[in-house]
């Protein structure tokens, strides 16, 4: 186990909003959670717009069970990111992280786009760690390059500015997308002393503790990010540094009961609640092939009594057959 270790619950747009970041750091032991990127356009963000994405502002910018939430934005304007920084910490948030990683296409001028430009990127890092007091922490999210990693270290030198505290990089480029086999560890290793007072965090595929120490091997990284593999073990921060085993099945079952319980509180409809709920078991189901048969009848249910039910019987007849093996 790797105790002296951070973990982060990774920022994920459509997947970790604020009741999925409830259940996934209740039981994650992660050390800190970030907001799904906000756009920041020409116009500061408003006060209404912060607090609608971010509800644990209203509870010391962490999250029911107290784990910190670093707010995270994405834009190209350094003049409005600067003032939508101090509006969020104003509001609370003890840190800001800005997004050079998303590879989306609806992402034009902004996210991954501004690899190609290690001068803008500097530049905003640069005003908004003026702008912001001292006390609030910045961070920035990368990717290795935009179209090839040897731009790793011209990325790195744009948002290692004084006072950034931490660069957590994803181990691909834009170009990569999410592509398994361009997963490049190695290509950290030599960056760090290129931000030497600030921490390199490492990401992408970080599933299991054996990852998080392979990786650790690789990248000379000590904290890591981890995304997606959050769903499959809804542990993972615990798995990582206390060497707990990672949930069963039937633990998987009953946190997407969580999963509807929370978001049945928020959302007006009970097929946007299940919406989700198929969503969670979809990624968990990615590392626990196990999960393939009943998420198939799983996906059919319509109604939350419906997929309780469902939920409910699965997670007895997975109990018998542990009792009988
Ligand atoms: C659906 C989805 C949404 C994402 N949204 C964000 C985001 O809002 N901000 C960000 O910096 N990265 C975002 N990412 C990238 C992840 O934070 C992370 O870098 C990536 O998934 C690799 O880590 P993993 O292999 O542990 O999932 C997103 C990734 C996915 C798959």
């Amino acid at each position: 186990m790797l105790k002296d270790s951070k973990v982060y619950l990774a920022p994920l747009e459509g997947l970790a909003d604020s009741p999925m970041r409830e259940v996934l750091c209740a039981h994650g032991g992660y050390d800190l959670c970030f907001s799904e990127f906000i756009r920041i356009t020409d116009l500061c963000v408003s006060e209404k717009t912060l607090l609608r994405e971010i509800p644990e502002f209203l509870n010391g910018c962490r999250t029911p069970d107290g784990t910190d939430l670093r707010v995270q934005f994405l834009g190209d304007n350094p003049k409005t990111l600067a003032l939508s920084a101090i509006k969020a910490h104003k509001l609370g948030a003890k840190s800001i992280d800005i997004n050079f990683g998303c590879p989306s296409r609806f992402v034009h001028h902004s996210g991954a786009m501004l690899l190609k430009e290690p001068e803008l990127m500097h530049e905003i890092m640069c005003t908004v760690r003026e702008a912001l007091p001292p006390e609030c922490e910045l961070s920035a999210k990368v990717r290795l390059g935009f179209a090839d990693k040897s731009e790793a270290p011209e990325v790195i030198k744009a948002v290692a500015v004084d006072g950034v505290k931490e660069i957590t990089v994803h181990c691909r480029t834009r170009k990569d997308l999410y592509r398994e086999e361009a997963l490049d560890w190695a290509s950290l290793r030599n960056l760090h002393d290129l931000a030497p007072n600030a921490t390199l965090i490492a990401n992408g595929n970080i599933n299991s503790l054996e990852d998080a120490i392979k990786c650790k091997d690789i990248t000379f990284c000590n904290d890591f990010m981890c995304g997606r593999g959050a769903f499959a073990i809804p542990n993972l921060g615990h798995v990582i540094k206390d060497g707990a085993a990672p949930f069963s099945i039937v633990d998987i079952l009953k946190t997407d009961v969580e999963v509807i319980e929370v978001f049945a509180k928020s959302r007006p409809t009970e097929k946007m609640v299940m919406d989700r709920a198929k969503q969670f078991l979809g990624y968990a189901r990615v590392h626990r092939r196990e999960l393939n048969p009943f998420f198939k009848v799983f996906c059919k249910c319509v109604t939350v009594n419906d997929g309780l039910k469902l939920l409910h019987d699965e997670i007895k007849r997975e109990e018998l057959n542990s009792n009988d093996n």
